[in-house]
């Protein structure tokens, strides 16, 4: 592929972000590739077909449009799930088969291009459950064992940990326990090396299901009027780990969700979640689960830094020798990796399978130079921060000397007021949030409030040099 095509392909994400907002994007689109232009069609992928199918029914037009603006020749756009290259797609086991006392063989198998190695991917349970929950698939190589612990993401570790080896009668200390990290940052690797753990401790049953399993389980239990049954199998289990729950979607599941999650922390059991954003920016979940979600213990893991990718490359590596003792990756190779390919551990993975490919279908010894060659698309353009919230309250509250409860609280003083005002204002110039969210979020204020808080400091920075200078120190400081 070109570097026109990409920079088209960059320019198309932005656009995309910036016409469909933040959430909606990194829900649907963060995970989206370009594949390929050819013919005047490009070719996307997706990792999943329920995300395929959705971006195609609510978003192909959209997405077309974006690239006509880049590339009026452009006239068709293609979908694909991604292939198995990197991640071998799971068979579909029918039988589930007993666990496996030991998942992996110790180095976290990983065989890339050749298949997982294992030639097995198990469901976990008993078949009875399993046939009216269907728990998600499970990769063998995502076990606790081939997981780099490292700064960002110490904590997640250790409360996975402490979870997966609890014992039946243990205190829940925390409960649910909420894991956020953006896309590729390791949290399905947790989900599932907690449920191989845990099942393989045999002391309680650990269910692992998608958000898109758990609605289309119970969408499909609705249909064939089994819900009943369904909802009690689920609260029959001892831990539940729910991934990528930003997709939860559809307001019946959701109180569905919203009533198993309760039921399963009343009676003591375990609950365990990953998304790609804290609990408090669930735009579609309403304010009850939002809470409890927020009531246990919540986690974020942070980006990978260069110390960490370069060990879970050398891991990888080693892995992938047991099954291709030749594969040698010299130390420069992998430093040069850690150090550009820096935006999630999916694009290390990715740059590690060409290496192997590379080497194994031409003989070629793995060097520098074809490194620089065969991951140059997955070195992408730094993406500017994307700023939070909490960090506008926090670092407004900072310069003013006024606390983050005063931002949010209903007080009149000038003090707070105008503190509050470029609070709001730095919300909306710095996020792509709405205003009636910049509102919520600031102590339940309507949008009017907010919109007159902005036209307020955006007709004071044109006359108040001061204020402006004042503005500009603290968007550095949050873009930082
Ligand atoms: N700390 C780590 N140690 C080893 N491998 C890691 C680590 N972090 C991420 N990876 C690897 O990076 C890849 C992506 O990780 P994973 O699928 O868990 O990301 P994710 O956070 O669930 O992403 P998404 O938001 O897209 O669901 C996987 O191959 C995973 O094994």
């Amino acid at each position: 592929m070109s570097n026109a095509d990409q920079d088209s392909w960059s320019r198309v994400k932005e656009r995309l972000r910036a016409e469909v907002g933040d959430d909606v994007y990194s829900s649907w689109f963060a995970r989206m590739d370009l594949e390929g232009i050819e013919d005047g069609g490009v070719r996307l992928s997706v990792p999943t077909r329920f995300l395929k199918s959705w971006i195609q029914s609510h978003y192909a037009e959209r997405v077309l449009a974006c690239w006509q603006a880049q590339q009026p020749e452009v006239g068709r756009i293609e979908l694909i799930v991604r292939s198995a290259v990197l991640k071998p797609a799971a068979p579909v086991v029918k039988k589930a088969e007993p666990m496996p006392a030991a998942v992996s063989n110790g180095s976290g198998a990983y065989a890339g291009i050749n298949g997982n190695g294992h030639g097995r991917v198990s469901t976990v349970g008993d078949p009875g459950m399993h046939d009216a929950l269907g728990g998600s698939p499970l990769d063998p190589r995502l076990t606790f064992e081939s997981f780099v612990v490292g700064r960002s993401n110490t904590l997640a570790h250790a409360a996975a940990k402490q979870v997966a080896i609890a014992r039946r009668n243990d205190p829940v200390m925390f409960n649910p326990l909420y894991i956020h990290a953006g896309v590729g940052l390791g949290k399905t690797h947790l989900l599932q090396a907690i449920t191989w753990a845990g099942n393989a401790a045999g002391e309680r049953k650990v269910l692992y299901l998608t958000a898109e399993k758990f609605m289309y389980g119970f969408v499909s239990a609705l249909r064939t009027q089994t819900a009943l049954a369904f909802k009690e199998a689920l609260r029959g289990i001892g831990v539940l780990v729910i991934d990528d729950l930003q997709f939860l979607q559809g307001k019946s599941t959701q109180a569905e969700f919203c009533h198993t999650l309760n039921a399963l922390i009343d009676a003591g059991r375990q609950v365990i979640i990953a998304s790609d954003r804290p609990p408090s920016d669930l735009e579609s979940l309403d304010d009850r689960v939002r809470s409890r979600l927020a009531g246990g213990l919540v986690v974020e893991m942070g980006t990978l830094g260069e110390e960490l990718r370069l060990e879970i490359l050398k891991a990888r590596v080693l892995a992938a020798r047991a099954h291709h003792p030749s594969f040698d990756v010299p130390l420069p190779v992998l430093s040069y990796i850690a150090k550009t390919v820096t935006h999630n551990g999916r694009d290390l993975e990715g740059a590690l399978n060409r290496l192997l490919a590379h080497n194994k279908l031409t003989g070629h010894p793995v060097t520098l130079e074809m490194a620089e060659r065969e991951v140059r698309d997955l070195i992408r353009p730094q993406e500017p921060k994307r700023v939070k919230i909490e960090d506008i309250q926090r670092i407004v509250a900072r310069q003013y000397n006024v606390s983050r409860s005063d931002l949010l609280s209903s007080r009149r003083t000038a003090n707070v007021v105008r503190p509050r005002q470029v609070a709001m204002y730095l919300a909306k110039t710095l996020t792509l949030r709405s205003l009636p969210e910049i509102g919520r979020r600031f102590g339940g204020r309507d949008h009017t409030t907010v919109l007159h808080a902005v036209r307020k400091i955006e007709g004071l920075v044109g006359n108040d040099v001061a204020l402006a200078e004042e503005i500009e120190i603290l968007k550095r400081q949050l873009q930082e």
